[in-house]
């Protein structure tokens, strides 16, 4: 696997694939990923996932918001791990128990991040460089809530799929915003949203 021009390591790829065990041994009890997609959670999810990374150039903080099963903020903090220890991911995720299997797949996977179990909207504000969301809200709510925890200059990475040109048309009546979309190497249809300059119209 290559990202940002340079190649993955044998130690990064053992921890995906742990991860991609973990995934599979929780998502029997709880619903992280849908049953359908499991034959194919390499594609779906985790390079699906880890086409973010490439777009973030250099940040410190990174924030997840609604991460779920850890998509994209586990493949990210397992992707920065190795050569970016000081990079730090918070995952804000409301349902408790998956925000067990985040602080348990954390911990297991020798992950230092942060999982914040409570709803983005009563989070204090996180002031991240980065700011993730996929499989969220439609683009208008997202941009509300990076402009409450991504800090001046930041970047929004944002999953979107196939209604994404209409979702921006939309947001650009409440939100005047820059955006470069990136299409999707996972689905022909979908596209990574990045995201600056976030200001209320
Ligand atoms: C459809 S799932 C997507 C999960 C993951 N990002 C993925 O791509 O597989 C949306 C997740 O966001 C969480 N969520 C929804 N609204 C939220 C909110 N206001 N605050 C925190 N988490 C929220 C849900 O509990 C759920 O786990």
């Amino acid at each position: 696997m290559n990202l940002l021009g340079e190649d993955v390591s044998r130690e990064t790829l053992d921890k995906i694939d742990f991860y991609v065990c973990l995934l599979k041994k929780w998502n029997q009890t709880i619903n992280l990923i849908s049953k359908s997609s499991v034959s194919e959670i390499n594609n779906r999810h985790i390079w699906d996932s880890a086409q973010v990374y490439d777009y973030a150039g250099h940040w410190e903080k990174w924030v997840d918001l609604g991460s779920g099963g850890g998509l994209p903020g586990i493949v990210v903090a397992i992707l920065a791990q190795q050569a970016y220890p000081e990079r730090h991911v918070t995952m804000i995720e409301s349902d408790t128990r998956k925000a067990t299997f985040l602080r348990n797949a954390s911990r297991e996977l020798g992950l230092e991040t942060t999982v914040i179990n409570a709803r983005i909207e009563k989070v204090a504000p996180l002031e991240c460089d980065i700011l993730s969301a996929r499989a969220l809200t439609d683009l208008t709510g997202l941009l509300g809530y990076a402009d409450r925890h991504m800090k001046r200059g930041g970047c929004a990475l944002l999953h979107k799929g196939k209604t994404w040109e209409a979702e921006v048309n939309i947001a650009r009546e409440s939100w005047s915003f820059d955006v470069i979309a990136h299409k999707s190497n996972t689905n022909p249809d979908a596209a990574i949203l990045e995201i600056r300059d976030i200001q209320i119209v």
